[in-house]
């Protein structure tokens, strides 16, 4: 029998590699979510995301690298993981015959873990439903029945694959709640998705994939601290020649009728300034005008576009 691993690991995966045939769909990545914290794992589509999910439950065999998770090697010792573990991936694993209670009680049966049905489904909104055939709930429904199968009996580890996919707003805010409460319950949770926003709300760490690769990791505050912010305004066409001098990267593009400057910047402040300025005093109308810190749309945006090749 694996040896219990003590509590509070997190993950971790250091050159982890995988092949489909000849294609390698997970190139070299490491990633190190901290015990206790929510780390999102972003990327383009075909990034290599899901793969990776996999590798780290054990259901791949990595070419290449090590990964432990809460100090146990996945591919050996599933067992002995998937009871401190819970895992939410794309495909539904719902029994179609089963309601929503009668799966949760399934549940209870073959698993180690122990919890309250009827609490777990008010935990994600789905009491009202309890009765009712899975196949019969809609999409975003059975998504937080899953949700609920992966957060049974409040494992150490929750991996959640696209959890608010098709959920409509208010069912993704529950998740949301239910993501805070389980990181201040002490689980860490790691979760892939493709809504930036949601990575933003609930992410203390981040890793986005390209490729294969990763791109860009690392905490979420910091990673933003570390790009440049934007200073973006339209102006008139023949102002824009006697446009001033910046501490940041200016460029100005046409756009509708004017032209668009955007100045990429690490002194918000003086540059958003030094246009003010030199507007009012040259009497220039500025429209469109936005000064703002780096976000994770725009480090998206660098990646996808090979200005953050992975390292
Ligand atoms: N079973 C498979 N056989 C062959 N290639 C696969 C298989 N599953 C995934 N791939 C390929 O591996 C790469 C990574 O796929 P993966 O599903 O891990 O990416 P992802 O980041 O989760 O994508 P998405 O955001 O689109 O869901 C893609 O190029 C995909 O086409």
């Amino acid at each position: 029998m694996a040896p219990t691993a003590p509590p509070g690991l997190g993950v971790r995966a250091e050159g982890l590699s995988f092949d489909y045939g000849s294609h390698r769909a997970v190139d070299r990545v490491d990633l190190h979510a901290r015990p206790g914290e929510v780390f999102a794992l972003l990327g383009t589509n075909g990034a290599g995301k899901t793969t990776t999910l996999e590798l780290l439950q054990g259901y791949r065999t990595p070419a290449a690298g090590h990964v432990r998770v809460l100090g146990h090697d996945p591919s050996r010792e599933r067992r002995a993981l998937r009871r401190r573990t819970g895992f939410m991936l794309q495909e539904a694993g719902l029994l179609p015959g089963l309601t929503a209670l009668e799966s949760l009680r399934l549940w209870q049966r073959i698993s180690s873990r122990t919890d309250d049905p009827r609490a777990l489904l008010e935990r994600v909104d789905l009491a009202h439903r309890a009765d009712v055939p899975a196949d019969r709930l809609s999409g975003g429904e059975k998504r937080r029945l899953d949700v609920a199968l992966a957060i049974w009996g409040r494992p150490d580890l929750v991996v959640l694959d696209e959890p608010t996919t098709g959920l409509d707003p208010r069912s993704r805010s529950t998740l949301w709640d239910l993501v805070r409460d389980l990181r201040s319950g002490g689980t860490t949770v790691l979760l892939t998705t493709h809504y930036l926003e949601e990575a933003e709300q609930l992410a203390d760490r981040v890793a986005i994939m390209h490729r294969g690769r990763v791109a860009l990791a690392g905490p979420l505050p910091g990673l933003l601290h570390e790009h440049p912010s934007t200073v973006a305004a339209d102006l008139p066409a023949p102002d824009a020649r006697g446009l001033p001098p910046f501490h940041g990267n200016a460029v100005t593009r046409p756009h509708e009728g004017r032209v668009r400057l955007e100045v990429s910047t690490y002194a918000l402040q003086e540059d958003l300034t030094t246009l003010l300025t030199w507007a009012a005093r040259a009497g220039v109308e500025l429209t469109g005008l936005r000064a703002h810190a780096a976000t994770l749309d725009h480090l998206f945006h660098l990646v996808r576009t090979g200005q953050e090749p992975a390292p």
